[in-house]
């Protein structure tokens, strides 16, 4: 373990070490870039901050053929595939990670520009408490000896919604409750027991330990210590958020607030929406509380690559796994786009279940499993991002960090381009751009269709315009001037996402097709290939950085008892995996 104090300026390694040169240049987009600007490349070369990391990472993959065998390669290094990674190493096991790209984190990465360090995905953080038990990022970074200093956020974000309707979720549960009923007084009652029930389900879940629910032996265990919670969480298992707030609440208005609360987490209405996700979020903002990590989002992968490493476990970068190799219908490893083999006890796939059995594995016939998950959910659109660097007098003071925005018209919640969502971290961690500018990270839905067939300086032209529109909106609804105080400007089209974050059409994550049977449907890490797990967005519990924080500890968890280093019963292990293969059917 490195000394504390290196332990604790991590982050700041992403951070410039001397006052950045201030950002004057107007960048219009220009080129595609990646991932709101994330132009391939142009981290290539910066030394990523983490050198012991950097050092294994070779051309291409580094290593010669045939490599192996590991316990584990996993394949991707999002948040997702690092904790399932890190808590293996932390078992004991021998752990590769294959990364696509030159830096760990995915959709968590970060890219730095003329003295501005941007987080590639949310700046919401959940699960970054030091308290409970559903701190999963806390843990995650634990488990390897890493802990990073976190600036508590006051408030989750701020709504701003047809009617002018404001409301403000603020850290305090009490004063987020009271700013709501003052809202809506007649449905006062509604409100208590709606949220209310969100407590109990939270409750239930922070009491628990959480490990793999694959695992009978565990799973088990949990029932005979905590059969109340156990039996709450089951009950709660198949309903969906909309539903419970309909038993309580009858002002439309109000059932469009707990569809947008549910949208920002979700990508879809209430209704659609997992009673478990929804009560996750709407009550660890409050028991835990957002925190953003000192030095941006992106220093949380770069720790947990750091603490792998030191476990004795590799990550290469530059390694764009092809193919998933099986043996006699098992995965013992994979295959680089260079021809590179590396060889394991069990693969990891943090790709999408589309990518993965879409084109990793070249069997031609679709698992009835899989089948089953593509039943049941679609791959979400994906989202225009825009990051920009703007001059600091252009916010009011007091600006809250996080801002979701529907001006005029509910029904346009889920349209492309309907609502924007604004983070702005420099509120919190002013050292992410250089003296006297913020950090806006803008996104809105999009789909990958509407930006596909069209030539290249159509394309530019298109990012720019759509950009704009943005841009005025949030000029009108929130900051006049935003325009002329912009100083820096890269926008990301959803093939963007595609490219530079390697997911499919450049999809947020899955959404539900139709009304889901709450978690039921969803898919946790095992699969129909022996051998093979997944781990990420589309696996249970579904999108977010803490919910696939939950499906890496729960997938390391799984795959040590699989390879030998913790308790397992294969007798338990058939009828307990046969039952949630059949209780998904009839999702
Ligand atoms: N704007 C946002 O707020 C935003 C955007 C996107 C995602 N996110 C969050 O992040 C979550 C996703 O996390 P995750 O862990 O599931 O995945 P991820 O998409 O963040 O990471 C997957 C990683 O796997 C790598 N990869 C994919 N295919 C590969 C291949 N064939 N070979 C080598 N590497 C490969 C990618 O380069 C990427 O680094 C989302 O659910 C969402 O909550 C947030
Ligand atoms: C097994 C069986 C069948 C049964 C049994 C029973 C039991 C025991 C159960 C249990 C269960 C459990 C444990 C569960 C768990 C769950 C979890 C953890 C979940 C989680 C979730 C989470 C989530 C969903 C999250 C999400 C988040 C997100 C997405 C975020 C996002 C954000 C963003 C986008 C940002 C926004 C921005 C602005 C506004 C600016």
């Amino acid at each position: 373990m490195p000394p504390l104090a290196a332990r604790l300026h991590a982050p700041l390694l992403l951070v410039p070490a001397v006052s950045p040169r201030p950002a004057t240049r107007l960048c219009a987009a220009s080129g595609p870039r990646g991932v709101g600007g994330f132009r391939r490349g142009a981290l290539a070369s910066e030394k990523p901050p983490v050198v012991a990391v950097a050092e294994k990472a070779g051309g291409e993959g580094g290593g010669g053929q045939g490599e192996g065998p590991y316990d584990a390669i996993v394949i991707g290094s999002g948040i997702g595939g690092l904790v399932a990674a890190t808590q293996l190493a932390a078992k004991g096991a021998r752990v590769l990670v294959l990364e696509k790209y030159l830096i760990p984190g995915g959709s968590s990465g970060y890219y730095r520009r003329d003295g501005f360090t941007f987080d590639v995905g949310s700046s919401v953080m959940f699960g970054f408490s030091d308290k409970g038990n559903l701190n999963l990022i806390t843990q995650a970074l634990e488990a390897v000896g890493r802990k990073m200093e976190v600036l508590p956020d006051p408030s989750t974000v701020h709504f701003h919604l047809p009617g002018d309707l404001s409301v403000l979720v603020h850290r305090k549960y009490e004063d987020f409750i009271n700013e709501l009923i003052s809202k809506f007084p007649h449905e006062k009652e509604g409100i208590i027991k709606f949220y209310g029930t969100c407590w109990k389900i939270f409750n239930s879940l922070n009491s628990l330990e959480l490990k793999s629910l694959e695992e009978p032996l565990y799973l088990f265990s949990q029932f005979f210590q905590k059969p109340l919670e156990c039996l709450t969480l089951a009950y709660y298992l198949p309903q969906n958020a909309g539903d419970i707030a309909r038993k309580f609440i009858k002002d439309q208005e109000l059932l469009s607030f707990i569809d947008a609360e549910c949208f920002i987490v979700s990508t879809v209405n209430a209704l659609q929406t997992p009673m478990i996700n929804a009560s996750m979020v709407l009550c660890d903002r409050h028991f835990g509380g957002i925190n953003y990590p000192v030095g941006g989002v992106g220093g949380i992968a770069l720790s947990l690559a750091d603490g792998l490493v030191e476990k004795g476990s590799e990550i290469r970068y530059k390694a764009n796994v092809t193919n998933v190799v099986l043996e006699n219908g098992k995965a013992v490893g994979v295959r680089l786009s260079n021809g590179k083999e590396f060889f394991a006890k069990t693969v990891i796939s943090n790709a999408t279940r589309w990518d993965t059995f879409g084109k990793l594995l070249k069997e031609k016939e679709l698992p009835e499993e899989e089948k089953n998950f593509q039943k049941n959910y679609v791959k979400a659109p994906s989202f225009l991002s825009i990051h920009m660097g703007v001059k600091a007098s252009v916010l009011p003071a007091g600006t809250d960090c996080h801002h979701f925005v529907l001006e005029d018209n509910w029904n346009n919640l889920e349209k492309p381009y309907g609502s924007i969502f604004l983070s702005i971290p420099t509120v919190l961690d002013p050292s992410l751009a250089p003296e006297g500018h913020h950090i806006l990270h803008i996104f809105t839905t999009a789909g990958i269709e509407a930006w596909e067939g069209i030539s290249r300086k159509e394309y530019e032209e298109k990012k720019e315009m759509v950009a704009n529109e943005i841009i005025r909106r949030l000029e009108k609804k929130l900051f006049p001037g935003l325009q002329d105080s912009i100083v820096l400007k890269e926008v990301g089209s959803p093939k963007t996402h595609r490219r530079f974050l390697a997911r499919n059409d450049g999809t947020y994550g899955p959404m539900p097709r139709g009304k889901p049977k709450g978690l039921l449907a969803m898919p946790f890490n095992t699969t129909s290939i022996d051998g093979l797990y997944c781990v990420g967005d589309s696996c249970f519990p579904g999108q977010g950085v803490i919910a696939v924080a939950f499906s890496g500890i729960m997938c390391a968890h799984r795959v040590a008892a699989d390879i030998g280093l913790e308790q397992k019963s294969p007798a338990l292990d058939a009828g307990l995996l046969g039952l949630l293969r059949w209780l998904r059917t009839l999702a």
